[in-house]
């Protein structure tokens, strides 16, 4: 197959109410929808999740556009390609950008799969007909709110509620949480809020029956982590600490954590998210799929790559009603009795809906 031609627009869209962790509150979500056309006309759909600043990685809207435009586009057009494995190949001589890349990759998947008749879930391996939902609630002005929100999104049948929590935000909140929800499946996410010298802090919360805690510490650390996960009870879940399956063994080889949340955009792409699945599964690390507060399209890959058979919690795959109004794709996901049904389509199962990409596109550009 050749990649003949790519589009990428630039689109924003309004989150229903805004999504507030501590480190930024987003209200109107900026991403980039990436088109791959072969030369049948045929096309593959990707998603750029990078934020509009750089808060959660280094990348954002603006550097994504610049290096796709720039490096990664000129290097997927043209050449054949037999397999999108050889996508993160042929951007290895580019560092990192690892969000820029999984768009374009992402949208080589699709093509693929549309075109030989595959779903996308059954070209990664996956065997899950349906995959748990879990929902990940932004912080509240109030505890009243906080457990006003927990309750509709129970209500609404999510599997497992994830809060984010900080200093000063963390143990009392934890603890009404359960007081009110005791056999919630509940976990908390610090976003890298505390040091080492928080660690009697972060024992307390053992006695909170949490699933887990998501990053405590720094981004950039695996070593200290490691230091947490052996003076707590609770399991540690990795997020912005890993960029790549070699990550990935690291963090499992120096017990840094026991849970891995894995993320298409911040580890590369597709390929690289199935090859850190095969490591957690080979070394017995619990894994599930995060979220970023994406479109359909990076919804429908993250449900594809759910499917795997090794991802054995509920990430945070929620429905489209929970960010949007209404979403560039169709049909929109919806959430049964905590489960999301995984498209059998060929590709990723979506298309956009025209009409609501030109309302929220706010530049569009074709390559070549
Ligand atoms: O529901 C979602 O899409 C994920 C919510 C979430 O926690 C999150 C959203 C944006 C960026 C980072 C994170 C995170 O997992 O840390
Ligand atoms: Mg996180």
């Amino acid at each position: 197959m050749r990649i003949e031609e790519i589009r990428l627009h630039r689109i924003q869209m309004p989150l229903k109410s805004p999504f507030a962790n501590r480190l930024t509150v987003v209200s109107d979500r900026e991403l980039i929808i990436v088109e791959a056309f072969d030369s049948e006309g045929r096309t593959g759909l990707g998603e750029c999740v990078a934020f509009s600043e750089p808060w959660y990685t280094e990348e954002t809207v603006d550097t994504c556009w610049h290096v796709m435009e720039r490096f990664l586009i000129p290097l997927a057009l043209g050449q054949p390609l037999e397999h999108p494995r050889e996508v993160s190949r042929r951007f290895a001589p580019i560092r990192r950008n690892h969000m820029a890349k999984a768009a374009i990759e992402g949208a080589v998947w699709d093509l693929y799969c549309r075109r030989r008749g595959l779903s996308l879930a059954e070209a990664l391996g996956g065997t899950r007909r349906r995959i748990e939902a879990g929902v990940a609630v932004g912080a509240q002005l109030t505890m009243d709110r906080m457990l006003g929100a927990i309750e509709e999104r129970v209500s609404e049948g999510y599997r497992r509620i994830k809060v984010k929590i900080k200093p000063g935000a963390d143990l009392r909140v934890l603890e009404r949480i359960r007081g009110a929800f005791p056999d919630l499946p509940l976990m908390a996410d610090a976003n890298s809020a505390y040091t080492l010298a928080d660690l009697p802090k972060l024992k307390q919360l053992d006695d909170l029956n949490l699933l887990m805690i998501e990053q405590p510490l720094a981004a950039d650390d695996i070593v200290d982590h490691a230091k947490v996960q052996a003076a707590i009870q609770t399991p540690v879940c990795l997020d912005e600490s890993i960029c790549s399956v070699d990550d990935a063994r690291r963090a499992i080889e120096l017990g840094s954590c026991r849970v891995i949340n894995v993320k298409i955009g911040r580890v590369g792409g597709l390929w690289e998210a199935k090859r850190i699945h095969d490591l957690c599964r080979e070394r017995g690390i619990d894994l599930w799929c995060g979220g970023m507060l994406e479109a359909g399209v990076s919804r429908a890959h993250n449900i594809a790559l759910a499917s795997l058979p090794h991802f054995n919690l509920p990430g945070d795959i929620s429905a489209s009603s929970r960010y949007w109004e209404r979403d560039v794709t169709v049909p929109e996901v919806t959430v049964d009795r905590g489960m999301i049904s995984v498209p059998r389509e060929p590709g990723i199962g979506v298309e956009l809906d025209r009409h609501r990409l030109d309302e929220v596109t706010v530049a569009s550009r074709r390559y070549p």
